[in-house]
């Protein structure tokens, strides 16, 4: 009877997948589980790449940030992770002393030179096989930093978390900063919208808007709305996190990003997209934003997809806290939710244990 018993499906499936081994299906999963391999690989250490720069925008201060960050503590909560830390300092940006305004954009050049650096930073650090962390700055690095990033990925996706869309091209954009128009350099479908802006010429937009998905938007200018409808792009609003949760707006976005094929995240932290009770050293703040649990449950399922390749953490201004306790607040926001992009988890882990510690004579007589 036993010996009789009908083929277990499971044995099917074993007996498919081992003859497709001999097949071109063979190469293909054997790509597949090298890709995997990279990525974990890539998991175990973290790289930091610091962008003191503050030319997308027009307040001063925001070049502090990375400094700011590294004294709340980062490079000591990363490494109680069990991952190597290599931080590899600051960038140096070069301001250009001839730099006029390009229509209402002001420092195109300055800008668009500190993403070049900035891109091949990010692209050495990832072609190294780390997980590389960019402290900013303002959000006009995003440019350099995702490019860098496809230069060694090209396949990669983007979550953009913030107050705003950053997606105002210059003919749009009410401010001209270019911290506002990150994400219309990069994406294939406004290669026609966007003018050729002096210090740019370095890169080609590569990213299709299918590879987007915004989580945090409150505060989005009317051409930018147009762009987001008119390109079909993923987006949660506050509104939206009210009404489905910040579960299911994870589950939907990691499910349209990662649905159909596996592929490397950028994630792009805006800090603004924290409420500014939590987070009030911005330069834009934005009322009703994300909650701390919010924020740490969306970076914790970020992490848990083991495919986080690059993150960007941008906006934290020192100079605009009102009081030296609102800036460290800031700041430690920013290392929380860095740490639990790259692990930290809430219900703790047990790296150093593999037993119960069992009392022994010498420790009673310690003890005593
Ligand atoms: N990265 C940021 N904080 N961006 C704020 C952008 C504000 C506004 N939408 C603009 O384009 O000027
Ligand atoms: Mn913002
Ligand atoms: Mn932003």
């Amino acid at each position: 009877m036993k010996a009789q018993r009908m083929r277990s499906p499971r044995r099917d499936l074993t007996e498919t997948l081992l003859m497709a081994l001999r097949g071109s299906l063979a190469r293909f999963l054997r790509a597949q589980i090298t890709t995997v391999a990279q990525q974990q690989q890539r998991a175990h250490s973290v790289a930091i790449v610091g962008a003191p720069f503050s030319k997308g925008q027009k307040r001063r201060g925001v070049e502090h940030g990375p400094k700011a960050i590294r004294d709340a503590g980062l490079v000591g909560r990363l490494s109680s992770l069990d991952c190597p830390v290599h931080d590899f300092g600051d960038l140096n940006f070069q301001h250009l002393d001839k730099d006029e305004h390009f229509m209402q954009v002001p420092f195109p050049r300055t800008v668009g030179r500190a993403n070049q650096l900035l891109s091949s930073a990010v692209s050495r650090a990832v072609g190294a096989g780390h997980t590389c962390v960019m402290l900013g700055g303002d959000h006009s690095l995003a440019i350099g930093s995702v490019e860098g990033h496809a230069q060694q990925c090209p396949n990669l996706c983007l979550i953009w978390v913030d107050a705003h869309a950053d997606i105002n091209t210059p003919l749009t954009s009410p401010s001209g900063n270019l911290h506002g128009q990150s994400v219309a350099f990069l994406l294939k479908e406004l290669r026609d919208k966007m003018p050729n802006i002096p210090g740019f010429s370095w890169m080609k937009p590569f990213l299709s808007s299918a590879d987007l998905v915004y989580i945090g938007l409150r505060d989005v200018d009317p051409g930018e709305h147009y762009i987001l409808k008119n390109l079909g792009i993923q987006y949660f609003t506050m509104r939206d996190i009210d009404r489905l949760g910040i579960p299911r707006v994870m589950e939907v976005t990691l499910d349209h990003l990662l649905g159909r094929k596996q592929r490397p995240i950028h994630l792009s932290f805006d800090i603004d997209a924290f409420d500014p009770s939590l987070a009030p050293a911005t330069g834009t703040p934005v009322n009703g934003g994300l909650t701390y649990r919010e924020g740490i449950y969306l970076t914790e399922e970020i992490h848990n997809t083991g495919l986080l390749s690059v993150m960007d953490l941008v906006e934290v201004n020192p100079a605009l806290g009102t009081s030296r306790e609102a800036v460290e607040a800031t700041a430690a926001v920013a290392v929380d939710v860095i740490a639990s992009s790259l692990g930290q988890t809430r219900e703790g882990a047990h790296v150093a244990f593999q037993e119960i510690p069992s009392p022994t004579a010498d420790t009673e007589q310690l003890c005593l």
